[in-house]
């Protein structure tokens, strides 16, 4: 088993701490998802992660940071290139070529084959998700930090790629970070809620991931970290 990728400590932007000092560690080989509300610094601790620039002055350390493939919340596709091309950005960055036989099975099960000659500006919103998703899968990386990754699908869309995400990612290291609690409920090994006081881990269904849409378990799951997510709001 790898060691697992921990952040321990704390992020200052503008002299102000976002939270008080924490330690996330990733489930080796599993999913973790992080939920927590806006702007409490759930991309930067992924960017963190990723050995990437924040915004403010990080004071902590990364453990057995290992090569990882991020998916932003921006899709962050270059325009002049098309949907496929897009999808293979990994490969032809470092050089090599991209496995083609691979690229072609990923683009069909992200519901893309009809639409891999497109150039990002005629694609929806949700099409360009799914090529910054296939661009991922793509990665062959022990870890795998998703960034709100279904966040732009409708629901039938969003539980297919939760499930091809879980089949193809299986074995990774994956930090998801998401603002609806039912795909954490659904996906995740361990949850973890990162707020201005600091990082709480939640209980999980004792079911393994990723869970049936109707798992009473889930569902239990979904509805006490809803609870927890709007604990302190008025009304
Ligand atoms: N490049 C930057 N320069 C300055 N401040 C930044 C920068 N990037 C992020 N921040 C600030 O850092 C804080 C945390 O941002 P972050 O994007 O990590 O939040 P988040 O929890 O992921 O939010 P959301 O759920 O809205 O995506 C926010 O207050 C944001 O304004």
């Amino acid at each position: 088993m790898t060691a697992a990728v921990t952040v321990a400590g704390q992020v200052r932007i503008d002299g102000r701490a976002l939270f008080p000092p924490i330690r996330l560690q990733l489930a080796p080989g599993l999913w973790t998802a992080l939920l927590g509300p806006s702007g409490v610094g759930k991309s930067t601790l992924l960017r963190l992660i990723a050995g990437l620039p924040i915004g403010g002055v990080f004071e902590g350390r990364v453990e057995n940071r290992q090569p990882v493939a991020l998916m932003a919340q921006d899709p962050g596709l270059l325009p002049w290139l098309t949907a496929r091309q897009n999808a293979a950005l990994g490969a032809r960055l470092r050089g090599e070529r991209p496995d083609a036989a691979r690229l072609e099975a990923i683009l069909h099960r992200t519901g893309l084959a009809d639409h891999a000659g497109k150039l990002p500006a005629v694609l929806s919103g949700g099409q360009r998700q799914r090529v910054a998703l296939a661009r991922t899968l793509m990665e062959d990386r022990p870890v795998v930090l998703l960034d709100e990754p279904f966040a732009a699908l409708d629901a039938r869309m969003r539980m297919a790629m939760q499930d091809l995400a879980a089949a193809v990612l299986a074995g990774r290291s994956v930090l998801m970070v998401t603002h609806d609690p039912a795909e954490a409920a659904r996906l995740a090994d361990r949850i973890f809620l990162l707020t201005e006081d600091g990082l709480t881990e939640e209980p999980v269904p004792d079911t393994s991931p990723p869970r049936r849409a109707a798992d009473p378990g889930a569902f239990a799951c979904q509805a006490a970290l809803l609870a927890r997510m709007i604990e302190g709001v008025p009304g």
